[in-house]
């Protein structure tokens, strides 16, 4: 299923009871992982029946829910409100917390650019700039993700078919080509805000003209 990639390996999985801003609760299973393609620390956090989805999906039923959320630092940790980040990984704790899966926190901050760069790229967009121009004005490409590694991290966890929460469809194209089964999309809440919406119709500009 993965043969374009190295096999990855669990490090450490350890239980983490979660309590979140608003004060959901949840209770997560943490994994670290050995020999990821990119050498970086992403780490995977199975919640609720996690374990009993995976059981369910290998006798043929339904694919767990999976998540993969990029690393925004201003959005998920600081409510920044001109992305949709944050809202988007509040939901998807509790969506994958009731439906038992996995949301795999990928440390590609910046769609891949870094911290410093998006704020570069921030910077440009107060110029008029939209989001995907900014960072080719920066010399990077819109998007420079890789998805190599969150299969390396489903494989070593023993997913092989998901449900992907996303309203990205290029996740689940690389996913596809990494070989792993994308049994369905399920897409993720809008979360408008009137400092996001120019970023938000980027967004769907860039995914309508595919
Ligand atoms: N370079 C850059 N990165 C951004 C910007 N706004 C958000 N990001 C990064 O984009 C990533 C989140 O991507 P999104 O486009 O919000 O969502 P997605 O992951 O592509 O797709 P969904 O699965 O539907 O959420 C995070 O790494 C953010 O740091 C921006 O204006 N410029
Ligand atoms: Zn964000």
């Amino acid at each position: 299923m993965f043969e374009t990639l190295p096999g990855a390996t669990m490090r450490t999985q350890v239980t983490v009871p979660l309590r979140l801003l608003d004060g959901y609760s949840t209770t997560a299973r943490l994994f670290s992982f050995n020999g990821l393609v990119d050498g970086r620390e992403h780490v995977a956090f199975g919640l609720g029946d996690w374990s009993g989805a995976l059981r369910r999906s290998a006798d043929g039923g339904a694919a767990p829910l999976v998540r993969l959320h990029s690393e925004c630092l201003t959005g998920d940790i600081f409510g920044s409100q001109r992305c949709d980040c944050g809202p988007q990984l509040r939901e998807a704790i509790e969506r994958i917390t009731d439906k038992g899966g996995f949301l795999l926190y990928l440390r590609q901050e910046g769609r891949g650019i870094g911290l410093y760069s998006k704020l570069d790229a921030y910077a440009l967009q107060d110029t008029g700039l939209d989001t995907y121009e900014a960072n080719i004005a920066l010399g990077h490409a819109e998007d420079e993700r890789d998805y190599s590694a969150a299969a390396q991290m489903l494989d070593a966890l023993g997913v092989s078919r998901i449900a992907l929460l996303t309203n990205n469809p290029d996740k689940a194209d690389q996913l596809d080509q990494l070989g792993v089964t994308v049994a369905s999309v399920v897409p993720t809440g809008v979360f408008l805000s009137p400092a996001n919406a120019g970023y938000l119709a980027a967004k769907a500009n860039r995914a309508a003209a595919r």
